[in-house]
Parts: C-alpha cells; sequence; structure tokens
C-alpha cells in the first residue's frame, strides 16, 4: 500500500490545522508496521484514513492498486467490512454482548468468516465464551476485540494503541496475537504505539511529527516478541 501527498485538515479559517500534511509512505503485504510519534502529531488520523473511516482532503491511498481515496460512502462502507480489522486501546467491545456473541457481530455479516469459537479458543479464551466484557480482564477483553478484527481475515489490521492499558505480560501476548495474523492469514498489520521499545519487532517503523513523515525505517531484523523488553 502506498500513501501519496495525503492531507487532512479540520477546522475552518484561522483554526485551520492540518493533521496530516503531505504524508508520504509504503508498506509492503504481510509486514508488521509501527507508526510512532508524540502525541498529537496525526497518528491516529492516518490509521482512520487507511481503515476507510474518513477520507483525505488531498492525495492518494493505494490499497491493492485501488485509489480510496477516491471512494464513495458506500464502496467505503464494503471496504471497512471486507478489507479491514479495527483493534483500539480501550477494546470498544459491546457491553451487553458475550464475548461469543462480540465476534459474532462481525461475523454475521461477513462473506467467508471463521468460526467465532474456533477463533476465541486459538485466542486463549475458549473458557470464556459466555462472559461478559465487564467479567474479563483487559488482557482477556483485548483478546476477544483480536478475535472480532481477525474472524473475517481482514487483509488490513490497523491497531491504535492496543497495548496501551495493558501490563507487561498482557501487552506481549496481545502483540503476539497480532503478529500471528501475519503468518496465519497473510495479514498486513499497522500498530501505533507510544512506546518505542515495540519498534524492535517490527518489519517497518514509522515516524510521524508535525503531521508527517519525519523518518521510515525498515528494519533488517526485526526481533522475536519474547526477546523484547520494555
Ligand atoms: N475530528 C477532529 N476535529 C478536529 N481536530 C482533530 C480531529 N481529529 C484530530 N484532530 C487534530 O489533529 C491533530 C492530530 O490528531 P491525531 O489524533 O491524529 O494525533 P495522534 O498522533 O494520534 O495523537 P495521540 O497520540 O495523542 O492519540 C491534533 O492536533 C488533533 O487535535
Amino acid at each position: 500500500m502506498e500513501l501519496k501527498h495525503v492531507s487532512k485538515y479540520y477546522g475552518e479559517g484561522k483554526n485551520k490545522t492540518a493533521a496530516n500534511k503531505d504524508m508520504n509512505f509504503e508498506i509492503e503485504e504481510k509486514e508488521f508496521t509501527v507508526i510512532v510519534g508524540p502525541s498529537g502529531a496525526g497518528k491516529s488520523t492516518v490509521l482512520n484514513l487507511l481503515g476507510g473511516m474518513d477520507s483525505p482532503d488531498e492525495g492518494e491511498i493505494i490499497i491493492d492498486g485501488k485509489n480510496i481515496a477516491t471512494y464513495k460512502p458506500k464502496e467505503l462502507t464494503k471496504y471497512r467490512r471486507e478489507d479491514v480489522g479495527f483493534i483500539f486501546q480501550n477494546y470498544n467491545l459491546i457491553p451487553n454482548l458475550s464475548a461469543k456473541e462480540n465476534v459474532e457481530m462481525a461475523t454475521e455479516i461477513a462473506n467467508n468468516p471463521l468460526n467465532p469459537v474456533e477463533i476465541l479458543e486459538s485466542v486463549g479464551l475458549g473458557h470464556r465464551l459466555d462472559n461478559f466484557p465487564a467479567q474479563l480482564s483487559g488482557g482477556e477483553q483485548q483478546r476477544v476485540a483480536i478475535a472480532r478484527a481477525i474472524a473475517t481475515q481482514p487483509k488490513l489490521l490497523l491497531c491504535d494503541e492496543p497495548t496501551g492499558a495493558l501490563d507487561y505480560e498482557t501487552g506481549k501476548r496481545v502483540l503476539s496475537e497480532l503478529h500471528a495474523a501475519i503468518k496465519n492469514y497473510n495479514a498486513t498489520v499497522i500498530v501505533i504505539t507510544h512506546n518505542r521499545a515495540i519498534a524492535d519487532m517490527a518489519d517497518r517503523i514509522i515516524d510521524i511529527q508535525d503531521a508527517s513523515v519525519r523518518n521510515m525505517e525498515v528494519n533488517p531484523q526485526p526481533s522475536p516478541i519474547e526477546e523484547i523488553e520494555w
């Protein structure tokens, strides 16, 4: 995928600010990419653009040879539903649905979904199928969110601070499950993080500052997750 001269503005007149300004980068398929940068730099904005939750004001976003920046709302909905999985810091589960029902929310509208029970078992939650989010730990809730996101095998897994609310060990487990999606079904994974240590496990590190790409590095030897410490 490639971003070419992407800009996104918020506000009008003298309040107009660029959340993304002439943003350019490329990501190869099946890579684990980490986006780092200070608060307010424009990381979530670019993730939302990649996920078709919003459209840029300028530039092109090329995914699988298609420029999604030109998509109409209906095409964007289809793209989000079929090609993208989202993971958020605060899990975003539906409180009054069980773990299994939360995953079924995604699989019921998908074309080739995995089995919700099997996918929950694969993230170690086979014994938690009927529990509600409030009955689960933070790490367990995030693993339900991962199960929900990967149950439709999206090409693109977009994660906004997925370990931000988790302790060290649980954070590592969540990262390892996100990484497994690359091997398991050829996903491309992009993770926003404030934790630069996570960059050691990435194939690619994109550093965003002041709404633009400050630096991009390809990591020739990503470390196994078990070896990363922070
Ligand atoms: N919906 C919006 N309306 C107005 N301004 C916005 C909106 N979304 C983002 N911004 C502004 O755009 C800039 C970039 O925000 P963004 O959320 O992308 O940063 P971020 O790097 O993800 O920050 P953080 O690490 O704190 O989440 C900020 O100045 C923010 O205030």
